[in-house]
């Protein structure tokens, strides 16, 4: 209840509002954009041909200083539209899209337009200011000094009624509240032309018209604004300047929304007057689908707009101009490689510091498993009857090690990702920096807690008093964490959250298998387990931790009352484990030769996983490849 009168009071203020310019932003030149026979086909083994088309030959044209909203019933290919005319799917496409009537060149189109995807996540422990502040950076670069950021980002939060809630974290804003905050995001480098994904979904009536009004405010000052939507209320349908109604990948309509009844009249479909326009012509392609060829037809599949009015507030000019513009001429991104990664990383640190919830399950997880561990193990060190369950108590080191830093990513990561798609996509920054932050961000407090763990398991188990043994010992430890990490990132960059619980431990089941393969036979190991062992980065933990305990050890001590203490030399241990002669540093380095393995991969995973392009592409080839064969 608070939460909609917050929401009404805003809109009452909003409505107040003069509408402001972005003054301080870098103006930039308006944009026209332009589609013919847009055809768009995906593999489907049921289709004739093997192949679907889910856009059919479309056309049409949006025009700078308008709100079109791009219409249909659900699954008619709205998205899939916008996917394409935002440049975010290439693969596959066929027909012509051109910007003020020249050829679309995608790298440039990319730096001057934003897609707000219908998730509209955002990061969760920044407010409102600081969300914008590290967007401002990102998107500004030093071109625009401090002081005209913040004037920037002023004007943002006014112009989208956000200031009521500047100060108020992320997590705890309404779904209207978020809405706004994704676009707020994405308005502070002015760019021309914006394509939203259904923004209007999941909100009531009342915050619908708001985010309407919102857009056409946006649309005034010159920008192109492109959104699907579902199915607008009945009062806000002619608030569009310009309606595309797509049916079954056809156009069914694309012009003013005053023109659809007429055009459906002229087309021999009356539109009852107990109904809107838009909920009538979804019905009508929805219930019979005959109406959709007829109603193509009529419209040229979208070439002959039905519009009556045509108000550009600006003339469109020349797309070469937009070359000219300072922040897209040339420039990859408008901050270098080190200014991305401080703003990120700066960003990832700030948020991790505010989950205090996380850092203190960490923290007790660190402490209440070293205290476990060693309270199991307690006194076992120089025990010469407890050699065996000194080697146990190696295992459960590199086990926990294994487990605590493959499963957080694996479970943490994902959601990560769908923040990291859209300010990807978006060219806030390049994905090296991204990635080179979030793996320096969560190393202090591995570090720390890791090595927290290793000093309680240490002394409490009475290993001896030993500086550069108990050194070696916390190295082995945190590359086996700092390894499993990068396992983890590998995982959570591949597979959605739920995949990813599933896959962690499968993968984890057969790598801690084949690290304790063989132990007790000496070398019965055959050379094809030999080898299979060899891919286990645990095994070669299993070694390291095991060195770094026994290795050049002073015989240990013997109860009197005991006749024969067979492992009272580790060595004998060590040799029948089937780790005689092993180099401790030789298996510390093919650790971190895992662990960087492991990193690289999860970057290419992930570039994969954001490039839509570059994943459709390989999906062309692997089927052009296997379809040969
Ligand atoms: N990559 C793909 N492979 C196969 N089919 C796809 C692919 N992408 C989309 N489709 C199919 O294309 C059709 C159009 O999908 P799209 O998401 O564009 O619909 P939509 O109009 O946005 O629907 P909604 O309003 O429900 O979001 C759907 O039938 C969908 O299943």
């Amino acid at each position: 209840m608070s939460d909609s009168n917050d929401i009404r009071a805003q809109a009452d203020a909003l409505c107040d509002m003069p509408l402001k310019k972005l003054n301080r932003i870098i103006k930039r030149q308006p944009i026209d954009l332009e589609f013919q026979d847009l055809v768009y086909s995906v593999r489907d083994n049921n289709a004739k041909g093997g192949w679907r088309q889910l856009l059919k030959g479309i056309n049409g044209k949006f025009h700078s200083g308008e709100l079109t909203a791009i219409l249909g019933p659900s699954g008619a290919g709205k998205t899939t539209l916008l996917n394409i005319l935002a440049g975010y799917v290439n693969v596959g496409v066929k027909g012509s899209i051109k910007i003020n009537s020249k050829a679309r060149n995608l790298k440039t189109f990319n730096k001057i337009s934003s897609y707000i995807m219908q998730e509209d996540v955002v990061q969760p422990r920044l407010t409102v200011r600081e969300a914008l502040l590290v967007a401002a950076k990102l998107k500004l670069g030093s071109v625009v000094s401090a002081a005209d950021k913040i004037g920037v980002i002023d004007e943002v939060i006014n112009l989208l009624g956000l200031q009521k809630c500047s100060d108020t974290m992320s997590e705890y804003l309404s779904g209207g509240q978020r809405k706004r905050l994704v676009v707020a995001l994405e308005l502070v480098n002015n760019p021309p032309i914006i394509f939203l994904d259904e923004p209007t979904s999941g909100l009531d009536n009342y915050a619908i018209k708001q985010c309407v009004d919102l857009l056409q405010k946006i649309t005034k000052m010159g920008r192109t604004v492109i959104c699907t939507i579902h199915q607008p209320p009945a009062s806000l349908f002619q608030t569009f300047d310009q309606v595309y109604v797509i049916a079954s990948g056809f156009c069914v309509y694309s012009g003013s929304p005053s023109n659809l009844v007429p055009f459906l009249d002229n087309s021999g479909y009356k539109c009852p007057p107990t109904y809107t326009p838009a909920d009538y012509v979804i019905e009508l392609v929805h219930s019979n689908p005959q109406t959709i060829t007829g109603l193509s037809s009529n419209i040229q599949n979208g070439r002959g707009d039905v519009i009556t009015k045509q108000k550009y507030l600006a003339e469109p000019e020349d797309f070469t101009e937009v070359y000219k513009d300072t922040t897209v001429q040339n420039v990859v991104f408008p901050t270098t490689f080190w200014q991305q990664f401080s703003i990120l990383l700066g960003r990832m640190l700030l948020q991790m510091s505010r989950n205090k919830s996380m850092l203190y399950i960490q923290f007790f997880h660190h402490l209440l498993s070293g205290l476990l561990l060693g309270g199991i193990y307690f006194g076992v060190g120089n025990d010469a009857s407890q050699t065996i369950a000194i080697f146990k108590y190696c295992i459960c080191v590199n086990v926990f090690f294994m487990y605590t830093h493959v499963m957080a990513p694996v479970l943490l990561f994902p959601l990560e990702v769908k923040l990291l798609r859209r300010e990807y996509f978006n060219r806030w920054y390049s994905l090296k920096p991204y990635y080179l932050a979030l793996t320096v961000a969560s190393l202090p407090i591995m570090l720390l807690l890791g090595c927290m763990f290793l000093t309680i398991v240490y002394f409490i188990s009475y290993q001896p008093f030993e500086g550069v043994r108990f050194f070696w010992f916390c190295a082995m430890g945190l590359s086996v964490a700092v390894c499993s990490q990068g396992l983890g990132y590998a995982i959570g960059s591949m597979f959605s959250i739920t995949n990813g619980s599933i896959v962690g431990p499968s993968t984890l089941a057969p790598l801690l298998a084949l690290a304790v393969y063989g132990m007790g036979y000496k070398s019965s190991i055959e050379p094809l387990m030999k080898a299979l062992m060899s891919l286990s980065y645990l095994r070669y933990g299993m070694v390291g931790f095991c060195e770094a305990i026994f290795r050049d050890r002073e015989p240990l001590d013997c109860a009197e009352d005991e006749v024969y203490c067979h492992y009272r030399i580790p060595e004998i241990l060590m040799v029948d484990m089937g780790m005689a002669n092993q180099n401790f540093h030789a298996q510390l380095l093919v650790i971190l030769g895992f662990a960087l393995f492991f990193r690289v991969f999860a970057y290419v995973a992930l570039k994969y996983r954001l490039t839509s392009e570059l994943s459709s592409k390989i999906m062309h080839v692997a089927y052009k490849v296997f379809r040969k064969e």
